[in-house]
């Protein structure tokens, strides 16, 4: 579905995404960890096409993203694409349904009726149904989290990006924000998550761990097992003691 291809990516001269190759299958579930600053997040905006790349290519279904026009990459985003942040970044002047429905109604694919009645579809789905008319303010961090996740599946994207999506939430709110996350992958949703969070990365099919820039490793969950101790013992003995190739062997 995607392919990155040698990607590389500098700030004022220098390199923060450093030959970056790797595939995201339709339906995979890829968490990229990684030491702060080591290019998680950067990656991810190169990927979704919020941010240019200095070398490479971003294949999705077959169209380089990166070659597109601002007006068509805009569109591409909002039509494919669904992004969740570590903050909501929900308009505040709105409530919580208008923040939701907002993308369909600028995608403009269908009738307003449809995009609402959508929207409260997977407010239950999300389980925060009763919300819809309050103001951003009037409801907790989880059910905000919860919430833009139903903005970002608005448009039925093919692709789910997320930044650090618990890093925000407590204990409580994130076990909620994982279910879900494991349920749309359950149903087909293509997830991409950038995570310090070791329990969203066990609910991942795959984890890139990013160094420095480059795929310093990189592992495959089998079905089964207990995924936590399984990423706990892995990242536990990470060594890094030569240049990146990709595939990485992984302990
Ligand atoms: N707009 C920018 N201008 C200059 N340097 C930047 C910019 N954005 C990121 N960087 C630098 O690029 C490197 C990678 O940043 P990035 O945010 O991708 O790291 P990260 O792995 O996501 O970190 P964290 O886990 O702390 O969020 C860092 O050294 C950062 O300081």
């Amino acid at each position: 579905m995607i392919k990155i291809e040698q990607i590389s990516k500098s700030f004022k001269g220098t390199k923060v995404l450093n030959d970056i190759t790797f595939e995201i299958k339709k339906g995979d579930f890829a968490a990229v960890m990684g030491p702060s600053g080591s290019g998680k997040s950067t990656l991810l905006y190169s990927v979704s096409g919020m941010d240019s790349v200095s070398e490479g290519r971003v294949m999705f279904e077959g169209v380089n993203i990166i070659e597109l026009q601002e007006s068509a990459l805009s569109h591409f985003r909002l039509t494919k694409m669904g992004f969740v942040f570590q903050n909501a970044q929900m308009l505040k002047n709105l409530s919580v349904i208008d923040n939701i429905i907002l993308p369909g109604l600028v995608a403009k694919k269908e009738p307003a009726e449809n995009i609402r009645k959508r929207a409260y579809e997977l407010m239950k789905q999300m389980e925060i149904t009763g919300i819809e008319n309050r103001d951003i303010k009037e409801v907790s961090g989880g059910e905000l989290q919860r919430a833009s996740i139903c903005r970002a599946m608005i448009n039925n994207p093919e692709i789910l990006f997320l930044d650090e999506p618990t890093g925000a939430l407590n204990s409580e709110a994130t076990d909620q924000v994982l279910g879900i996350l494991e349920d749309l992958n359950r149903n087909g949703m293509t997830i991409m998550a950038v995570t310090h969070d070791q329990r969203v990365a066990a609910k991942a099919k795959k984890v890139l761990y990013i160094s420095d820039g480059q795929i310093a490793a990189c592992k495959e969950f089998k079905t089964g097992g207990d995924r936590v101790l399984e990423l706990d013992n892995w990242i536990k003995g990470l060594r890094f003691p030569s240049k990146n190739i990709y595939p990485y062997p992984t302990v």
